[in-house]
């Protein structure tokens, strides 16, 4: 068997495109005795030609005609570049690097690798001495070696591309899935993470991914803007949803408690621990701990949540023994918890082990479109844990709702909300001074002429109507505060009470005495 057929019979045995351009070049450099021996394959694309046998990878367009792989490719034959010619090329700063110092005694020559559908995917480039190179390009067994390895590679070449292009379509498909799934668990979330705005579309599409993770999560908030709920839907739509969600406030419970709930104690431990307790700790093992007001936990504490956080390991109080929790953290605070690591209250470790997921929740006052939502939703609620039909906001409270300035409170919201359902009788709405009532209680007597008629004004297209609900909420809310007595109404009014029965009358207030 010849050397050359012995060589193209072990080129068809590969498998693998790259291998067998390795192969090649090993093979024809020990058969033609050659100093240098490369490759060149096509781009994708087909609009480059790249070498990666060097340090960095040479590319060379075929648009570009100041190197001699675009004349061969255009000529469709080989090229043999002497002394004087490898000179000029070298101009060509990639083919210099690929080519190198040459001597005047030195060769080199192109070959075009053309599979039998005249595709051409490969360029060979032989550099040697003079002799070693004599009559290459009439070497007809080397030739037909060629053409063999162009054929397979060829084959090879399409083989892989298919099965590239069926693991992207797989891919793809697995990345639509897994977006669709997130978007699925985000409009899920919608049910209890109420709102339509941007900022609560952004904020479900966060804590969906932030479940996914298994980074620790730090949400920050004003008070009252939905942390706990935030945190809860962590846990829920994580792999720990299965196992516990255990949570603890660090600014409401005392210091010197605060270890004893986290870590537990065993008999003995200090005075009054008279069995023993299983920590929090331990109770979130395999589940969530949720650490409210972490800005709040004293500081010797923090380099020992440290530790767990680090090492999974800690000890009970009074134990010997160290024990292991395996939980997921998420932790709240309302103040920048930055501040608190620049002037010394918090430790600038655990911050950075801890900030790792940040949510940030918006103020109501960020997202005042959402309002109407969680009005309803409130009031939805409100019916069905007291069986009750409040047929939902009139439209004057809710302009109210919207032009009054939330100081970034969900909770506060909510609790007018239900004081408003519980003013308003079985299947009414509940109206403007239902809420009115309760609103002028976070203010002075002298603020409530402010509040009304300051934010109240903006929405008033109707003087005479707006005035006599004015009058219809001062009266309410003072029948209110005297319990439906209208002499001392009267009097703290400046009104006689006769005045106060025809205005009553006239307004349609009733209020039993
Ligand atoms: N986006 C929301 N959708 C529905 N209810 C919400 C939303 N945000 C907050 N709430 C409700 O508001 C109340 C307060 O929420 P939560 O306790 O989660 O707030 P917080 O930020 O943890 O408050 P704090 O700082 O006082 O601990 C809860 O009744 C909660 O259900």
């Amino acid at each position: 068997m010849s050397r050359w057929f012995k060589a193209a019979t072990e080129l068809v045995l590969i498998r693998n495109s790259a291998e067998l351009l390795v192969k090649l070049i090993e093979v024809t450099r020990k058969e033609l005795a050659l100093d240098s021996v490369y490759v060149l394959k096509a781009s994708q694309d087909g609009r480059f030609f790249e070498c990666c046998q060097n340090e960095k990878k040479l590319t060379w367009s075929v648009f570009d005609f100041n190197h001699p792989f675009s004349h061969v490719i255009r000529s469709d034959s080989s090229m043999t570049l002497q002394h004087s010619e490898l000179l000029y090329w070298q101009e060509n700063s990639e083919f210099n690097q690929l080519i190198g110092t040459i001597d005047i005694l030195e060769k080199v020559t192109i070959i075009p690798m053309f599979a039998e559908n005249k595709q051409l995917q490969t360029i060979l480039v032989l550099h040697s001495g003079i002799d070693q190179m004599d009559s290459i390009e009439t070497h007809q067994e080397f030739l037909n070696t060629l053409s063999v390895c162009a054929n397979h590679f060829q084959l090879l070449h399409e083989i892989e591309m298919k099965k590239c292009s069926s693991k992207q379509l797989f891919q793809s498909l697995v990345e639509v899935e897994e977006g669709n799934k997130k978007n699925h668990m985000a409009n899920g979330l919608a049910n209890t993470l109420i709102g339509n705005s941007d900022v609560m579309k952004k904020l479900r599409q966060q804590v969906v991914s932030a479940a996914a993770s298994h980074l620790s999560v730090m949400i920050q908030g004003d008070t009252g803007t939905g942390k706990e709920l935030v945190s809860r839907a962590v846990h829920d739509l994580s792999t720990h949803s299965k196992a516990e969600f255990v949570a603890i406030n660090c600014a409401a419970i005392p210091e010197h408690l605060l270890e004893s709930e986290l870590f537990g104690y065993i008999k003995g431990a200090f005075s009054g621990a008279d069995k023993d307790k299983k920590g929090l700790l331990a109770d979130a093992n395999g589940g969530t701990l949720f650490l409210d007001e972490i800005g709040d936990m004293p500081i010797a504490l923090q380099a020992k949540l440290l530790r767990v956080l680090e090492s999974q390991k800690y000890r009970p109080l009074g134990a010997e023994k160290e024990l292991s929790s395996n939980f997921r953290l998420v932790v709240a605070t309302h103040v920048n918890l930055k501040e608190h690591v620049s002037n010394g209250k918090f430790r600038k470790d655990l911050y950075y082990r801890i900030y790792q997921y940040p949510i940030i929740l918006p103020k109501l006052s960020d997202r005042i479109e959402d309002v109407e939502l969680l009005s309803r939703y409130f009031i939805n609620n409100y019916n069905t844990e007291h069986k009750y039909t409040v047929r939902g906001l009139h439209h004057k409270a809710l302009d109210y709702l919207m032009s009054y300035q939330f100081p970034g409170n969900v909770r506060e919201l909510k609790h007018l909300i239900e004081y408003g359902c519980t003013q308003t009788e079985d299947g009414e709405q509940v109206i403007f001074s239902h809420i009115i009532d309760r609103l002028d209680k976070n203010v002075g007597s002298e603020g409530i002429a402010v509040l009304e008629i300051g934010i109240g004004s903006k929405i008033i297209s109707d003087l005479k109507g707006a005035v006599k609900e004015y009058e219809t909420n001062i009266i309410t809310s003072r029948l209110r505060e005297f319990d439906g007595d209208r002499a001392k109404t009267a009097e703290s009014l400046g009104i006689p009470k006769r005045t106060l029965a025809d205005k009553c009358l006239k307004l349609e207030i009733v209020i039993n005495d």
